[in-house]
C-alpha cells in the first residue's frame, strides 16, 4: 500500500503597500492536507476538521473543491483522470477564506502539490509554480506560499504560443479529460515552462507581522475588478520609487520606522479598495510610528479587507486601536501575531 502523506502550506499577505502583484510575506498559519490510504474499496473521500475556517460551506466534491479541481488538472493534464481510490483527504484549514490572507493561494498550491504526488512527478517546486499560476494567475502570494519568507516575483515574458496555454479559459483547465478520435487525450493542456520568476529577500526578525481580520470576505475577484485598468505615470513611478527601497528597509537593524512607513505607502490599489473596506483610508492614515509605538509600517494585505500591521513591540496595543477604528464602522475584527514562514510548501511521508 502507498505510504501516508502531509502536506503543508503557509498562508499569505501579499502586495505590502507598494508591491501590488508583486511582493508576498509567507506566515505561519498553514493549510494542512493528510492524505490516508486504506484498503476499504472506495472513493477518495474529501473531510474538513471542524476548526477549518467555513468548512460547513466549502464543497466537498472532487470537481468542486478548489484543492481537490486543481489535483485533479495536474493529473489530467499528465494522462490521470480520478482521484486514487482507497484514499481519504482530512484537510485542516485555519485560514480565513476571503479576508487576503492567501487561503485561495494556499488551497491552489496544496492542490498541485497533491496532483503531483498523485500523478507520480518529481517535487519540483519551480514546475508546480507553473501549474498554480493557470489557476490564481498574479505571482505573489502564490511564490510566498510555494517558497515561503519575503518573495518578490514576476511573469517570465511569454511567446504568443505560450501566451495562448496561459489564457486557457478557466473552464477549460477545470473539466474532464477529452479524448479525439483516435483515443488521444487532447484536454487540458499543460502550463507553459517557467513562467514565474521569484526571489527572495531577507527580513529583519524583529518586525513581527500582526494581522487585524475583519468578520466579513471580500473575493479577491471582487476587489480586482474595482482596480483602473490604466494609471498616470506619476502614480507608476509613486509606487516604484517606494518598492525600491521597501525591501531593503525590511532587513535593516535596528529597523528605521520612518523609512518603512513611508515605503509601504501605494497609490495603485489601496485608495480604489476603500469603496469595499470601510474605515480603510483613516486606519492607513491615521495608523502612524508616531503614535503607535512599535509599529513600522501598515498596509491592506493582499486584496482586503484585513490589514497588515508590521510591528516591532506592543503588537496588541496595535491591534486594538486598529480594532476599535474598524468598530467605529460596524465591524468586528479578530487578530493574530504572526512570523514569517520561511520554508514555504512541504510535503512530508508518514
Ligand atoms: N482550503 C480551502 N478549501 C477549499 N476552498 C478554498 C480553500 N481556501 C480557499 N478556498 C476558496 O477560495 C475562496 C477565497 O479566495 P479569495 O477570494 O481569493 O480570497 P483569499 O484572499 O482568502 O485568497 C473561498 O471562498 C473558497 O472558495
Ligand atoms: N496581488 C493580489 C493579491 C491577492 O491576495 P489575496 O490573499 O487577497 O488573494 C491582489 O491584490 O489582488
Amino acid at each position: 500500500m502507498s505510504k501516508n502523506f502531509e502536506i503543508k502550506v503557509p498562508c499569505s499577505s501579499a502586495n505590502i503597500g507598494p508591491g501590488y502583484d508583486v511582493l508576498g510575506i509567507g506566515l505561519n498559519m498553514f493549510l494542512t492536507i493528510n492524505c490516508e490510504y486504506s484498503s476499504a474499496n472506495k472513493e477518495c473521500e474529501i473531510k474538513y476538521t471542524e476548526t477549518s475556517e467555513g468548512y460547513e460551506n466549502v464543497p466537498l466534491e472532487a470537481e468542486k473543491n478548489l484543492i481537490t479541481k486543481t489535483a485533479l488538472y495536474v493529473m489530467r493534464c499528465n494522462g490521470l483522470e480520478s482521484l486514487p481510490k482507497n484514499t481519504t483527504l482530512l484537510i485542516d484549514n485555519p485560514i480565513p477564506l476571503g479576508r487576503g490572507l492567501g487561503s485561495s493561494g494556499a488551497a491552489v498550491v496544496g492542490g498541485v502539490i497533491l496532483g503531483f504526488k498523485f500523478a507520480g512527478l518529481p517535487f519540483d517546486k519551480e514546475r508546480m509554480l507553473d501549474y498554480c499560476l493557470q489557476i490564481e494567475r498574479h505571482p505573489d502570494n502564490i511564490s510566498a506560499a510555494m517558497f515561503g519568507g519575503f518573495v518578490g516575483s514576476f511573469l517570465r515574458h511569454l511567446s504568443s504560443e505560450e501566451q495562448q496555454l496561459r489564457e486557457v479559459p478557466m473552464s477549460d483547465i477545470f473539466c474532464a479529460t477529452e479524448k479525439d478520435s483516435q483515443d488521444k487525450i487532447i484536454k487540458p493542456v499543460g502550463p507553459p515552462m517557467s513562467v514565474g520568476r521569484h526571489l527572495k529577500y531577507n527580513w529583519n526578525p524583529k518586525i513581527k507581522c500582526v494581522a487585524i481580520i475583519p468578520n466579513f470576505e471580500v473575493a479577491t475577484s471582487d476587489s480586482r475588478g474595482v482596480l483602473p485598468k490604466t494609471y498616470e505615470t506619476k502614480d507608476i513611478v509613486f509606487n516604484l520609487q517606494r518598492l525600491s527601497i521597501l525591501t531593503t528597509a525590511l532587513t535593516l537593524d535596528p529597523p528605521n520606522a520612518d523609512l518603512i512607513y513611508q515605503s509601504m505607502q501605494d497609490k495603485l490599489h489601496q485608495p480604489y479598495r476603500k469603496t469595499l473596506i470601510p474605515g480603510l483610508t483613516d486606519i492607513l492614515v491615521s495608523m502612524t510610528p508616531e503614535q503607535n509605538k512599535g509599529l513600522v509600517g501598515i498596509c491592506l494585505s493582499g486584496a482586503g479587507p484585513t490589514i497588515l500591521a508590521l510591528a516591532t513591540e506592543n503588537f496588541e496595543e496595535i491591534a486594538t486601536a486598529i480594532i476599535n477604528k474598524f468598530k467605529e464602522n460596524g465591524i468586528e475584527c479578530a487578530w493574530k501575531l504572526l512570523s514569517l514562514a520561511y520554508e514555504g510548501a512541504t510535503l512530508t511521508e508518514l
